[in-house]
């Protein structure tokens, strides 16, 4: 089976810029990172967070596409500007996020609700955008009926739109159900655009299943599953030492420690960097065999000392779970 071309997805307070340097210099580049959605102001500048995303030197030989959430093609329009002066050729219009905060404001999936609002942004976006940029989109299939994804895919159609991200969910499922395959398969079938896949693979298991029920499909976009097993993609491209089992405890030592002192480095205080990196272990502890009452402690840790000691003692006294072994 081909390797398929790895996108990191993007999470909003994971996968930031300090977690894909971190995973890239241990476990190799992936072929395209996403940055968690910013969205334009109306007093322009971009918040300290989102601009650490997107700030050239943060990225460097990352292949990054900044993601904006909007509907409005004049604010779309003003930030792809700036990323284009940034250096960005390719940025992501984001069509997923199923939030509540977000859908009621008419964006992320919410936006998926006004086609013909869609449509019109889509219009104004492309007789503005600058250059050669490229604008991929990532979308649910609708808010909540499947039978949305028709008229919104004959959208997406009428547009050069350089890459489409499914993951076919409709809004109403938030992360429960299974993704909508048979509205994946309507997608390779009637799309225009080119298709990347995104929903729920989390183990090589899943994702040779997956590979064999689409045997054409070579794009992928995963988040949970790498964020669970950062070694995810090493497994997949076959790499020489992805099965030995220290080998990848080292490497996600090593991962671990670059994240942290990462962190560390933003000067945000000892409190903020323990949350956010507490945070990564609600996926992390899986990777782990018999982990749980580690990670007890570790969530229970009042201070980065501590919580240092209990991942040290954690990877003493758990083995990696061996790759294609099943998601919790
Ligand atoms: C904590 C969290 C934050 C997310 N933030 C974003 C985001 O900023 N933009 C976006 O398009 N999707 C976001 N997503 C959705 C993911 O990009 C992805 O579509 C979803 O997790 C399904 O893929 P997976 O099953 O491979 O994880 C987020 C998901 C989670 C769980």
């Amino acid at each position: 089976m081909p390797t398929p071309h790895i996108y990191l997805a993007p999470m909003e307070g994971v996968t930031t810029f300090l977690y894909r340097r971190a995973h890239a210099a241990v476990y190799g580049p992936l072929d395209k990172y996403f940055t968690p959605f910013l969205e334009p102001r109306e007093k322009r500048s971009m918040k300290t967070k989102e601009r650490n995303e997107v700030l050239p030197e943060h990225n460097e030989s990352l292949n990054v596409v900044p993601q904006i959430l909007t509907n409005h093609a004049a604010g779309f329009l003003e930030l792809a500007g700036t990323l284009w002066e940034m250096g960005y050729r390719e940025i992501n219009l984001n069509l997923g996020c199923p939030s509540k905060t977000v859908v009621t404001r008419g964006k992320g999936s919410g936006f998926l609700a006004a086609p013909e609002e869609l449509d019109r942004f889509f219009d104004a976006v492309y007789k503005g955008l600058p250059g050669e940029m490229k604008l991929s989109v990532k979308t649910r299939i609708g808010v909540e009926a499947d039978e949305e994804f028709e008229r919104l895919l004959a959208i997406y159609n009428q547009y050069p739109i350089s890459e489409l991200i499914i993951h076919p969910r409709l809004q109403q499922d938030y992360y429960k159900n299974h993704p909508r395959k048979e509205a994946y398969r309507y997608a390779l079938e009637e799309s225009k655009v080119p298709l990347c896949y995104n929903g729920d693979l989390f183990t090589e298991g899943q994702i040779r299943e997956f590979e064999a029920e689409f045997p054409k499909e070579d794009r992928l976009m995963l988040g949970r599953g790498i964020i669970l097993n950062p070694g995810l993609p090493s497994v997949l491209r076959g790499e020489a030492d992805c099965r030995d089992e220290k080998v990848q405890r080292r490497k996600f030592l090593e991962f671990h420690r670059r994240v942290v002192d990462g962190y560390r480095a933003l000067d945000i205080g000892d409190r903020n960097v323990l949350f956010k990196v507490k945070e990564l272990w609600f996926y992390q502890i899986h990777l782990f065999e018999h982990a749980e009452k580690y990670g007890k402690k570790i969530k229970k840790a009042q201070n980065l000392e501590t919580y240092m000691e209990c991942v040290r003692e954690l990877t003493a006294c758990c083995r990696i779970a061996p790759p294609g072994s099943p998601a919790k």
